[in-house]
C-alpha cells in the first residue's frame, strides 16, 4: 500500500482547486488532488505541505483532515489521505499538473477523477466527515 497525501484546496469563494494529470503521468489527463507519496519518517502533513510547494509552487495551511480511502488499481494500492487547505502564500505556477481549475463543490462529482479520488470527493461533499484542525 502506497500512502499518498492529497490537498482540496479551498478559495475564499469556497471554490475547490483541480488538478489535471499531464499526458507523461501515469493516469494521464486524469483529475486529481494535487499531492504525492509520503517519503519515510514524514508525517502525512509535512508530506503534504511539500508536495504542494514542489507541484504548485503556493504555500498552504491545513484546515480539516477528510477520513483517508483505500483503493485497489489493478497494478498497485493506495492510501489516499486527503486534507483541506488553504494558499497562504504564494500564486499558483503548475510544475507538473497540465492544467488546474477552480470549482464548485456540486461540479466536483463530474469530473474525469483517478479513480481512488471518487470516494474522497464524496467525503469532502459531507461536512459531517471533516476532522477541523484550524479556524
Ligand atoms: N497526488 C495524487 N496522486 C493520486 C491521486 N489519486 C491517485 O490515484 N493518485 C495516485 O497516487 C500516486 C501518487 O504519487 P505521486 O503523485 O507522488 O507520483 P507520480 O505522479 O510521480 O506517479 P508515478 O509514481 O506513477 O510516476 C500516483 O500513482 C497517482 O496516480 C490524487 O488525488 N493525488
Amino acid at each position: 500500500m502506497i500512502d499518498v497525501c492529497c490537498a482540496i484546496i479551498v478559495n475564499e469563494a469556497g471554490l475547490v482547486l483541480v488538478t489535471q494529470r499531464s499526458a507523461t503521468m501515469s493516469m494521464p489527463l486524469k483529475m486529481e488532488f494535487p499531492g504525492g507519496k509520503m517519503e519515510p519518517g514524514e508525517s502525512p502533513e509535512d508530506c503534504l505541505i511539500r508536495e504542494i510547494k514542489e507541484e504548485l509552487d503556493v504555500e498552504v495551511e491545513i484546515v480539516a483532515a477528510i477520513p483517508a480511502s483505500s483503493y485497489h488499481y489493478p497494478t498497485f494500492s493506495i492510501l489516499l489521505i486527503p486534507f483541506v487547505c488553504r494558499i497562504v502564500a504564494g500564486e499558483i505556477l503548475l510544475k507538473e499538473h497540465a492544467a488546474y481549475a477552480w470549482m464548485e463543490p456540486s461540479d466536483l462529482l463530474n469530473c474525469d477523477w483517478a479513480e481512488a479520488d471518487i470516494p474522497v470527493v464524496h467525503e469532502y461533499l459531507n461536512p459531517a466527515n471533516h476532522t477541523s484542525i484550524k479556524e
